[in-house]
């Protein structure tokens, strides 16, 4: 007799850009996932959402499993939080009350040690992951989301219950490959702090270059000094995690700065926050790396400016 497999029921904390684009694409390959949304739940609960992808046509999920409160959540296996890096301690209760007791919790954020404040906050059964986007997606209104380019996840294994790394990697691997059954591209990763730093050779720069310049990457990479600038900073992100034990692929932030060239004109998430007077990621893209090369003796005054600037703008605009 054959054994049915079910596939695992996905929770999505923080139904935004991120949260909602990959949500989508796992309910439109049969898995049920479950959106927790604040602000735009009932428009959500009401009209579904909407993707209008320049990668995959418009993609609809209508109706979408919308809550308000986690409580009101299945018990799920995998929850994928979508929310910005600014209130990660905040969200533990909707995680517990949202996961199932061995559940495996993946954060879809950027920045450096994105899950040390949630960490201490869950119990030790859930395991924490982290997953670094590729992906060029923002929200256009309530649950319509626009998705301009890539899309990539890369998962890797932060902590829980499980210290053998070969079933580490296997939870790894299980979350990879939920992603890859939706069709979007995605790879293990055996160190996870190694890619959260290599992911910083494109956030710092053109994240805080867009809010601090006012311009999207487009004109960012036609102008002479502002290329320069990206440049030095990408060096001083690859200085920095080599202070820290991770060193840089050769050639990495060459490829990155190329890879931008050939993308749509693509403002970052930091701009949508700052457009929206909401709180920019400050603490998880540059005060925690500027932190780490610190206490290794790195300095790195070009990112360590460029933070000054945006903490001035932030303090303003919130
Ligand atoms: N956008 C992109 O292309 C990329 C983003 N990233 C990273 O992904 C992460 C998410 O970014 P992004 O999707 O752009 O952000 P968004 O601002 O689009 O989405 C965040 C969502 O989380 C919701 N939220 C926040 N707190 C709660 C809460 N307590 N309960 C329920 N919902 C909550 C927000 O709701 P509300 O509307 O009420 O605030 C919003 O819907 C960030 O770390 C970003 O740096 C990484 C790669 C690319
Ligand atoms: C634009 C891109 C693809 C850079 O890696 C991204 O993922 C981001 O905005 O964080």
């Amino acid at each position: 007799m054959s054994e049915t497999v079910s596939k695992p029921v996905v929770g999505i904390i923080g139904t935004g850009a991120i949260g909602g684009f990959y949500g989508v694409m796992l309910a439109r390959a049969g898995f049920d996932v479950h959106f927790l949304l604040r602000s735009e739940f009932s428009a959500v609960a009401e009209r579904g959402l909407q993707i209008n992808s320049a990668v995959h046509g418009p993609l609809t999920l209508h109706p979408a499993n919308a809550y308000s409160a986690a409580e009101d959540m299945p018990p799920c296996d995998w929850l994928l939080v979508g929310t910005k890096t600014t209130s990660n301690a905040d969200l533990a209760p909707a995680i517990i009350q949202a996961a199932k007791p061995d559940a495996k919790v993946l954060l879809l954020q950027n920045g450096l040690d994105v899950e040390d404040s949630l960490r201490p906050l869950l119990p030790d059964s859930l395991h924490l992951l982290g997953g670094l986007c590729l992906i060029c997606v923002h929200r256009e209104g309530p649950g319509q989301i626009t998705h301009q380019a890539l899309g990539a996840v890369n998962v890797g294994y932060h902590s829980g219950s499980t210290i053998d790394e070969v079933a580490r990697m296997a939870i790894v691997e299980e979350g990879a490959g939920l992603f890859r059954a939706a069709g979007i591209d995605s790879q293990a990763m055996a160190n996870l702090h190694q890619a959260r730093w290599q992911k910083l050779v494109w956030n710092i720069p053109y994240n805080g270059l867009s809010v601090l310049l006012g311009a999207g990457t487009e004109a960012l990479m036609a102008d002479a000094d502002s290329r320069l600038s990206i440049q030095a900073l990408m060096a001083e992100v690859v200085l920095g995690a080599k202070a820290c034990g991770y060193e840089i692929p050769p050639g990495y932030a060459e490829y990155l700065f190329t890879m931008t060239e050939k993308m749509p004109d693509y403002w970052p998430s930091m701009y949508h926050d700052f457009a929206h007077k909401r709180p920019l990621e400050l603490e998880a893209i540059y005060a925690r790396p500027l932190a780490a090369a610190n206490a290794a003796g790195c300095e790195l005054p070009r990112i360590e400016a460029l933070y000054r600037h945006l903490g001035f703008i932030d303090r303003r605009n919130t």
